[in-house]
């Protein structure tokens, strides 16, 4: 059985007034794919924010690599080892792709500060474009730019929010690969929020599907039979 390195339960999170997350529980262990599904609306990317410490949460417990997790900073979360990439990709367009990199060193000592090579293993492309402004790349070279970026930090649990939103699908099945081979090395926790559900389904192995903010189902691809996933993802 794969370690847990992330466990949280009984999460709850708000908006100001609104209560947005309600008594969620959530495990991610290494090399293993946790994937966060359900309809718009339903919390996942607030239940990423308060992963990845991005806004605080109300309650529950967060217990990472053994150690319980106050409310703390996002900066203080990258520095132990969480990485999110979030929605919408949130790259510099007037930096170039070397100058978007290098921005995932903040959370690294300085002998850290060099941009390793199966980075660009990993994305041929970002080692072509070094040089050139994030915001002329295309939306699938940017979404590869993020995971890079977020890849440099040297992250223990990698937060994925929608990497396949907008992209054309050859670049889909590339950031499939890094994906399964970034989980298949076995170090990485991954978290996967993804409304695609034959992408979600074939990398995932633990499912977690939200409702309104609460768990409507959870369990293990062993466990979970496909027909009930997508079924339950439809509500
Ligand atoms: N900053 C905010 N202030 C107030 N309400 C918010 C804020 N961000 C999100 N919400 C609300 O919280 C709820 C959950 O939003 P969230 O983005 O977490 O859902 P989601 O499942 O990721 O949706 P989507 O699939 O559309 O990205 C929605 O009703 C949304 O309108």
């Amino acid at each position: 059985m794969a370690a847990d390195l992330l466990n949280i339960s009984d999460l709850t999170l708000h908006y100001g007034g609104s209560q947005i997350l309600n008594g969620v529980d959530i495990t991610a262990r290494q090399g293993q794919v946790t994937c966060v599904m359900g309809t718009n609306g339903v919390g996942k990317t607030s239940l990423l924010k308060a992963i990845s410490g991005t806004h605080p949460r109300s309650g529950g417990d967060y217990v990472l690599t053994g150690e319980e997790i106050g409310n703390t900073t996002s900066f203080e979360l990258a520095r132990k080892g969480v990485a999110y990439v979030p929605q919408g990709r949130e790259i510099f367009p007037f930096l170039t792709v070397r100058e978007n990199l290098e921005t995932g060193f903040a959370c690294l000592p300085r002998s850290d500060h060099t941009i390793p090579d199966y980075i660009f293993d990993l994305f041929p492309i970002l080692k072509e474009f070094l040089s050139r402004r994030g915001g002329d790349l295309s939306g699938g070279q940017q979404q590869q730019l993020a995971i890079a970026r977020a890849l440099i930090t040297k992250p223990k649990l990698l937060l994925l929010d929608e990497p396949t939103e907008g992209i054309q699908p050859n670049i889909i099945k590339q950031i499939g690969e890094v994906i399964r081979l970034l989980r298949d090395q076995g170090e990485m926790a991954i978290i996967l929020v993804e409304q695609f559900f034959e992408f979600a389904y074939s990398l995932g192995d633990e499912f977690l599907v939200l409702e309104r903010g609460t768990p409507l189902l959870r369990g293990s691809k062993c466990q979970i039979g496909k027909e009930q996933l997508r079924s339950a993802v439809s509500v």
